[in-house]
């Protein structure tokens, strides 16, 4: 457990026991029983070794995927009613189906109800629209994403402000964007890969306040509110991205570093300021014969360089990805909880 395969150490969250082992020295385990302990009060961060803490996305993901389980099953018990997910998805992306299989997967494990389109191609933007308003007014959906990205011939920002704010479960509807960037004013939902980002801090007790942290990107779905995020967290955040001269030297002084640029392995290990906290976003596919998928996805960081200077680090796959999509479970139940109770807006 504590070992992954390739030897680094693995940390799928910080509740970390100390057991006697078997042969008498002493054994650090993970256990889910008993309190959450921040990461700089772990056994682990004693140990003098130049390895980055792997965290374990998929394990922290599912351990909020049963958390969100057993509320949808009470609101069920409770109610007699289930959140439902409605999921939209144009062309046939071999990517985008992926994502769309592992959300209905994961729905359909949490409780949550399911509902999809799967719609050709060559959809005309007004029946994209109709689709979209069906789920706007069908009362047992209470989330709805649209897979991006849509077709060229298909004005994105149209479809995506057609989702009434109170079902935009990505978090991408400007008055939820708007919500997040004014002090002081909530947002209905955030965004799931950046909520994501901020509970791994949180689940390893990495401390926020005070740090440097850089983000690299500065895309609607992932860089703007990850330093939104940040910065409300009282972080020092520079955001990089295509035109910053110097990113390297910028890096070097970060204590978290969030990767979501979208460059293969770009962030390389002597761009890391030892002990580095690192979160990597990217899923970038690259041809791979010897694949099963004929491709394999590597992250915006390097990781076989990076994990001998960060202090944690998340690999790809198995990091931010499944971290996406449990706070997009999350962000349904809480609007199917918000529905369901009449809450004001
Ligand atoms: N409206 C919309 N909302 C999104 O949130 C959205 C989107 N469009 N378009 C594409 C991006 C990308 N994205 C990912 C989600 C999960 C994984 C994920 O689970 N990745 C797995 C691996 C999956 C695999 O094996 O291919 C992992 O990193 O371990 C990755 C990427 C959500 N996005
Ligand atoms: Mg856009």
């Amino acid at each position: 457990m504590l070992f992954s395969l390739s030897g680094h150490r693995v940390a799928s969250d910080c509740r970390w026991s100390r057991f006697p082992s078997s042969k008498g020295g002493p054994r650090f385990n993970r256990t889910l029983i008993g309190p959450r302990k921040p990461f700089s009060a772990c056994p682990m961060a004693a140990i003098e070794e130049r390895q980055a803490v792997v965290i374990d996305g998929k394990a922290c993901a599912k351990e909020i995927r049963e958390e969100i389980a057993a509320k949808v099953e009470a609101m069920k018990s409770e109610m007699g009613k289930v959140p439902g997910l409605a999921v939209v998805l144009v062309g046939t992306r071999k990517d985008s189906e992926t994502y769309v299989r592992n959300k209905e997967r994961a729905c359909t494990e949490a409780g949550i109800e399911s509902f999809s389109s799967r719609l050709p191609e060559d959809i005309s933007q007004e029946e994209l629209l109709k689709v979209v308003e069906d789920y706007n007014s069908n009362d047992q959906v209470h989330g709805i994403l649209v897979q991006l990205p849509l077709p060229k011939h298909i004005n994105a920002e149209l479809i995506l402000d057609a989702i009434s704010y109170e079902k935009d479960v990505d978090g991408f509807h400007p008055m939820n964007i708007a919500r997040l960037a004014l002090k002081g004013r909530s947002p209905l939902a955030v965004a799931c890969t950046p909520q994501g980002c901020l509970e791994l801090l949180d689940r390893h007790g990495v401390t926020i306040a005070g740090k440097r942290a850089v983000v690299f990107g500065r895309s609607n779905i992932v860089g703007m509110p990850v330093s939104l995020l940040l910065q409300q967290r009282d972080a020092t955040v520079t955001v990089v991205h295509s035109r910053t001269p110097n990113p390297k030297e910028i890096c070097l002084e970060a204590d978290i570093v969030i990767a979501a640029c979208g460059q293969a392995e770009m962030i390389q290990g002597d761009w890391l300021k030892e002990g580095a906290v690192v979160l990597d976003v990217g899923t970038n596919a690259v041809d791979d014969p010897t694949a099963k998928r004929g491709y394999r996805l590597v992250g915006d960081v390097k990781f076989s360089e990076a994990v001998q200077r960060a202090g944690m680090i998340t690999p790809v796959p198995g990091g931010v990805g499944p971290m996406t999509i449990a706070m997009l479970l999350k962000n349904t139940l809480q609007s199917a909880q918000r529905s369901l109770m009449g809450d004001a807006i």
